[in-house]
Formats: structure tokens, C-alpha cells, sequence
């Protein structure tokens, strides 16, 4: 059996090794258009802002150790057609050689894109993205220079808010813009945004929310030097976009069933309308147990998990995926916060009825004196069914591991109810008898 995998970032290297570590019969090729691979791009920022020694520890493996495991790897190669009546991919190397491929099994893990904002001024110098390793560097490269001292970040998601801390922490001033009132709209309900906000604010970034950019303009070399938006024009010497992903799925567009952002729509063995084609990562549907519907999630933690689900399909072991929650967490200047599922506004867009019940506390009694911050959670949970559909958390103390438990309820669909008399355990080094998750659910109405 021959599987082609294209695309060799998280989800395709995962999607390998089930193959080459589980089904040594296998044959695999794996083709990449990037001279670089398994780059995680969330130590970008770390890198950039200097809180880690440089890049070379963001990468997890090279194209050396799946030669040594047997597979057959083309980098700087780009498929650019996938002929799937004759199950033949066709590719050309970074020289311009073209050559064809034949498959028995596909996967695609052809990733996503960033979405460019399509205004006047989008192509001028200094304009940055970050998904690339490469870009990274240019960013990292731009800010380096003295006569770089305004930095201005458009969206004010994951990516814009991580690499504004680091350009605060390389000294620039920086501004944030985003089209949504408040930074991290997508994950969280208000009452936290605020706490992510104040903190922004608080460390020096200048907030401008509900401004989405609507035109670039340049100097007499072409290189950006003032963001325009509905409410003003501001001197800038570099901006980063990051206002989303979207699925990079061209190749399969005419022949694949595809969902509204062009990712293909696979199934729970990742499998999409072609018996013979899998897609994995970002450039496929994922299917949420929160909403209990298909949709789009770009985390790395879903590129590996699908990755690992094609390839046991692939090798001959059926495998369903259990659906994702979309878990996710960020720390910022030092302040925490990780959800899980939907939050209640997100509930309201897609038509789910929720309720939601919140508690804040110190993490742990208040006779621990040092180390002992306050943690603030919100639990959603559907009105009728009062099923678990999302959960956020906020603190300075590394709270993070609680929002594993929430993601394992929605997979599992506990109530709220379930919730109230866990066996949740004390001990005072590092939470309360009358822990904040019992308490929260408690008070559920
Ligand atoms: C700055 C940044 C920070 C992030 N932080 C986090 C985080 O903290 N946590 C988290 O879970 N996620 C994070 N993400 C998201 C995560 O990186 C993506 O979800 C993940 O990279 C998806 O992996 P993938 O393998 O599906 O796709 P990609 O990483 O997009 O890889 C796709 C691969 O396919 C190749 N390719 C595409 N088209 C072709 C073609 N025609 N021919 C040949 N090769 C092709 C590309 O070169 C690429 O190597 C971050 C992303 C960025 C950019
Ligand atoms: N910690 C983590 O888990 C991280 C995850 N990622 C993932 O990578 C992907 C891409 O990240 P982001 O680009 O940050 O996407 P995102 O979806 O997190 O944020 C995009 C932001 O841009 C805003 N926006 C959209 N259009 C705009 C416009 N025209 N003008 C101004 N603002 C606009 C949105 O309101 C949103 O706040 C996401 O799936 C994200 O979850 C990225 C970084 C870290």
C-alpha cells in the first residue's frame, strides 16, 4: 500500500509516524513546498519577545529522521494538481522538475493560510503575516531595526495579542487593533476579555477596539508608515496582521466536498467524499461536541490528534475521532487564561440556549500567603439538557490543567448537575476545601 501524504507540518508528520512507527508495510512519501518542518509557530512570539533563548528548539523533527524510518521525503516541492481519477499527484521540485506521483491512499495536510485584508496600501514593505517560520524571522529581523519604534498588530486574536506582549518586550510602542470591542472576542465572554484588556492596557499597549484598519500607506520607498482607520490615521513604522486563518484547500476545490471556508469536510476517520482521500489539520472540518455540529477549529492540537486518526484509518485500523472542544489557553504578561467549548456569546451565534454560573476565589486558602492568586471561572451549560458546552478560566497562578476536566465533560456530555459532588481533593499547597469548580456548579441555577 502507497500513501502520498502533501503537507509535512504537525498534522501530515503526525499522520507519518502512525503510519512508519505502526504499519511497517506501508509505503510512504511525504511532500512539502517548505525548506523547514514541524515549526511550532506559538514559540514565535517567545522568540521575538526574547523570553527564550532563540528558535532553533521550535522545531520537533527534521526531514532526516522519516529517511530514517523509510519514507521517501520531497521538501521545497510543491503539488500543484491532484488528478484523482488516476490517483496521481503532480509535483515540481524548488529547481522547476516536474514529476507525478501515484497513491493508493492520500492525505492531505496542506494546512491553512492567513486571511489577507484586502485595503488599499496591503503590499507595501513592512507589512508582515505570521504563520512561516520565515515570517517569524522577518518580523523578528524588522523589529530589530532602531528606526522601527511604532509597531501596530491588526486583530487582536491568539497571534495579535501574543506578538503585541512580544514587541512591548522589545521595546516598541505598539497598537492593537481589532474590528471586534475587546481582544480574544472569539474565546471568551466579556468579563474576561476585560481582565485581557486591562492587562494589555495596564503593560502599555495602546488599545484600539471596534477600528478595524482600513487603509495602509507608504513613504517615498514604499515601506508602510501610517494605519487608517475609521477613526483616525496613526504614524506606524511596521504592522503584523493576524486577523484569522482559513483553510489552504485549493487543490481539492473542484473535487472534494468542501465546507463555507473551503476546508474539506471529512468524516470521523477523517475521510473526505473520496474514498482514497483523507485531509487532516487545518485544511479539514472538525467536528465539535459543544455545538454537536461540523466546524472549523486551526489548533495544533487538533492538526496532530486527526493526523494520528487518518493515519490508523490509512494503515488499516478503524479509528474514530471523538470530536474536539476547541480547548485553548494564552498567558500574557504574566496573566493566564484557557477556555474550552463555546462561551455564552458564542452560544448565542450558533443558536444554543445556555445558562452560565461563575465563581472567583483564591486558588488556594488565604493562610498560604505567597503565591496564592485569585482564579476566576465561568462554567456554560445548555438550558434544557444542562449539559457542560464550555468553560473559562482566568488567574496568575498556572491554572491551566482544570480545563482538561471540562473538555473530557463536553466530550462526554456531563451535566452541570454531575458537576456539584465530584471527589474534587484538597490539600491547602495547592487548593481550597470549597474548591471553586464545586462551588461554581453549586450555583448553577
Ligand atoms: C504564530 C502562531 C502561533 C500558534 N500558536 C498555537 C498554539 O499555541 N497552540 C495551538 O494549538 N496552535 C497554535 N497555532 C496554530 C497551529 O500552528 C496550526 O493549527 C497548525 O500549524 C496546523 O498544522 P497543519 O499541519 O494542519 O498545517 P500547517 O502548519 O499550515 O502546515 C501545512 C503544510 O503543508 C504544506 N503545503 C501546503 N500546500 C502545499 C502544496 N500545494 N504542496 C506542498 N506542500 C504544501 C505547507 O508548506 C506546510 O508545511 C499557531 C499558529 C501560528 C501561526
Ligand atoms: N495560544 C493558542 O492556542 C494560539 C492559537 N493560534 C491559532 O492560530 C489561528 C490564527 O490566529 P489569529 O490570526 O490570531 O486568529 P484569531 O481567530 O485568533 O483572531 C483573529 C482576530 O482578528 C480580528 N479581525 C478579523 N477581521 C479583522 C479586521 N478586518 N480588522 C481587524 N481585526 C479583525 C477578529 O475579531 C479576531 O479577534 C487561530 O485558529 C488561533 O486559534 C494562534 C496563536 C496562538
Amino acid at each position: 500500500m502507497k500513501t502520498v501524504i502533501i503537507g509535512t507540518n504537525h498534522a501530515g508528520i503526525a499522520a507519518a509516524n502512525t503510519l512508519l512507527d505502526n504499519y511497517p508495510d506501508q509505503e510512504i512519501v511525504m511532500i512539502d513546498r517548505n525548506s523547514n518542518l514541524s515549526y511550532l509557530g506559538c514559540g514565535t512570539a517567545l522568540w521575538v519577545g526574547r523570553q527564550i533563548d532563540g528558535y532553533e528548539g521550535l522545531f520537533y523533527t527534521n526531514e532526516e529522521q522519516f529517511r530514517a524510518k523509510g519514507a521517501e521525503i520531497f521538501m521545497e516541492t510543491e503539488v500543484d494538481k491532484i488528478d484523482f481519477d488516476n490517483k496521481t499527484v503532480k509535483a515540481k521540485s524548488k529547481d522547476g522538475e516536474e514529476f507525478d506521483v501515484t497513491y493508493d491512499k492520500l492525505i492531505i495536510a496542506s494546512g491553512s493560510k492567513p486571511i489577507i485584508p484586502n485595503i488599499p496600501g496591503k503590499d507595501l514593505d513592512g507589512i508582515h503575516f505570521l504563520k512561516l517560520f520565515q515570517e517569524g524571522q522577518a518580523v523578528d529581523k524588522d523589529m530589530s531595526r532602531d528606526d522601527v519604534k511604532t509597531v501596530a498588530v491588526i486583530g487582536a486574536g491568539y497571534i495579535g495579542v501574543e506578538i503585541a506582549e512580544a514587541a512591548r518586550r522589545r521595546g516598541k510602542n505598539v497598537l492593537l487593533f481589532d474590528a471586534e470591542d475587546t481582544s480574544l472576542a472569539s474565546y471568551y465572554d466579556e468579563d474576561f476579555t476585560k481582565l485581557m484588556d486591562k492587562n494589555l492596557a495596564d503593560n502599555g499597549i495602546e488599545l484600539h477596539f471596534s477600528e478595524p484598519a482600513t487603509a495602509y500607506e507608504g513613504d517615498a520607498n514604499g515601506r508602510v508608515n501610517k494605519v487608517i482607520t475609521g477613526k483616525g490615521t496613526y504614524d506606524v513604522d511596521m504592522v503584523i496582521n493576524s486577523i484569522g486563518f482559513t483553510a489552504n484547500a485549493d487543490l481539492g476545490k473542484d473535487s472534494l466536498d468542501t465546507f463555507r471556508n473551503g476546508a474539506y469536510i471529512v468524516d470521523r476517520t477523517q475521510k473526505t467524499s473520496n474514498d482514497d482521500v483523507y485531509a487532516v489539520g487545518d485544511c479539514a472540518t472538525i467536528y465539535s461536541n459543544a455545538i454537536q455540529d461540523t466546524t472549523y477549529i486551526a489548533l495544533a492540537s487538533n492538526a496532530v490528534r486527526s493526523g494520528i486518526v487518518a493515519g490508523h484509518n490509512v494503515g488499516g485500523t478503524k479509528l474514530e475521532s471523538p470530536g474536539v472542544q476547541g480547548s485553548n489557553g494564552i498567558d500574557i504578561f504574566g496573566l493566564g487564561m484557557v477556555s474550552t467549548g463555546i462561551s455564552v456569546k458564542a452560544a448565542g451565534k450558533n443558536n444554543i440556549e445556555v445558562l452560565y454560573t461563575e465563581y472567583e476565589d483564591l486558588q488556594k486558602p488565604s493562610f498560604i500567603k505567597d503565591d496564592n492568586k485569585l482564579v476566576k471561572i465561568r462554567i456554560v451549560y445548555e438550558k434544557d439538557s444542562r449539559r457542560i458546552v464550555g468553560a473559562q478560566l482566568a488567574s496568575r497562578e498556572d491554572i491551566s490543567a482544570n480545563i482538561h476536566m471540562f473538555s473530557l465533560a463536553i466530550q462526554e456530555k456531563l451535566t452541570i448537575d454531575q458537576l456539584q459532588l465530584l471527589d474534587i481533593f484538597f490539600l491547602p499547597h495547592f487548593n481550597q476545601p470549597y474548591n471553586y469548580i464545586t462551588m461554581a456548579a453549586l450555583k448553577a441555577k
